[in-house]
């Protein structure tokens, strides 16, 4: 898969009262066209300074950021505007004008590049349409609830031909319902518009719904990313793990049975295969707790599962480790 963005060791210092903050320590990344990028960090990780290197609010201290072939600090004049509505951004406070109507503020980034007033209403009037805000036409943002004002936001990032739109924790106001809605909402509009979406959040539940690839970042560097298929496939991934959380224990395992900790490579395997497993050898498998989640449009499955190994060889544990590692991740024999 092509990408869209790639920054090669971009570092981003600031200065604040006499120190020096290192808001991102030469990162380099390559964003791929196409998916739903969620980059995830807790609060003063980087996470805006990257976004607001990727929207031309902030410049590189060192580094460079390509956007497809096109070095981003050689953009000027026409070229910024022009990359600026391929690449537009949605914000958590949504940032509409309250003094325009929802068509208005739709159709604005149209005014701006000078289309006339015929043309402009009539393709607000279909972003109207494809975010769902039917009716709303004339109602001023102050009228319309946190999920709606999201929908005109998106709607004006859309409006004029966008490529990769970039969502500055466009879900932190919103409650969750509200949230997954609006999620529903950009996961649809990337299909049938064909968008790259780069997506910042501290929510990992923000990221397990929507996102395919994700983005750890911490302390200005890049902790770990991966698709979430790779991710989850991975051992020893912490973030695959993040992204698949262990389901509750319960109680401890009875003497004799050791638990194990497992993602199931194919989750169409999940009702069945711990029990052949164990008929297999001869013992008996208990679920402990599990099930399949779906993932940034991957289902995936994580389950805990005691099997009776009361009275028998030391080999049989071997033996059963090597029948569960051949359709599942083995994460850890738990006790
Ligand atoms: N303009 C600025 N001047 C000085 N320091 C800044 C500036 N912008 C960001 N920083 C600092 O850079 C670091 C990273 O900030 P950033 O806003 O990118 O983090 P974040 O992950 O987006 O956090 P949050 O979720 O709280 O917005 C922080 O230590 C922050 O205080």
């Amino acid at each position: 898969m092509s990408s869209v963005f790639r920054l090669e060791n971009v570092s981003k210092t600031f200065s604040r009262s006499g120190d020096t903050v290192h808001a991102l320590r030469s990162i380099s990344l390559d964003i791929p066209a196409g998916s739903f990028f969620g980059i995830v960090g807790t609060s003063g990780a980087g996470k805006s300074t990257l976004l607001r290197l990727l929207n031309l609010l902030e410049k590189p201290s060192s580094g460079t950021i390509h956007f497809h072939d096109q070095p981003l600090h050689e953009l000027k004049g026409a070229a910024v505007r022009q990359y600026l509505s391929k690449v537009p951004t949605i914000f958590q406070h949504f940032n509409l004008f309250h003094a325009k109507t929802v068509l208005e503020n739709i159709a604005f980034p149209l005014e701006v590049r000078g289309i006339g007033k015929t043309a402009r209403l009539k393709k607000a009037a279909e972003l109207i349409e494809l975010v769902g805000l039917q009716g709303k036409e004339n109602a001023y943002p102050s009228q319309l609830s946190g999920g709606q004002k999201q929908r005109v936001g998106i709607a004006r990032a859309l409006v004029a031909d966008a490529e990769v739109l970039l969502c500055d924790e466009a879900t932190s106001a919103l409650d969750s319902e509200t949230t997954t809605i609006i999620l529903d909402l950009l996961l649809k509009l990337k299909q049938q518009l064909n968008l790259t979406i780069i997506l910042i959040t501290h929510s990992w539940s923000v990221v397990r719904y929507a996102a395919d690839s994700v983005t750890l970042i911490q302390d200005g560097n890049i902790i770990e990313a991966g698709s979430v298929r790779t991710l989850l496939h991975d051992a020893d991934s912490y973030l695959g793990r993040q992204l698949l959380p262990a389901p509750d224990l319960g109680r401890n395992p009875d003497d004799g049975w050791v638990r194990y900790d497992l993602i199931l490579s194919d989750v169409r395997e999940q009702s069945t295969f711990f029990s052949e497993v164990a008929r297999s050898l001869g013992i008996t498998a208990a679920m402990v707790s599990g099930g399949v989640e779906r993932l940034g449009g991957v289902d995936a499955a994580r389950f805990k599962v005691d099997f009776d190994l009361r009275g028998k060889a030391a080999s049989a544990q071997a033996a059963l480790s090597a029948a569960l590692r051949e359709k599942s991740i083995v994460l850890g024999k738990v006790a």
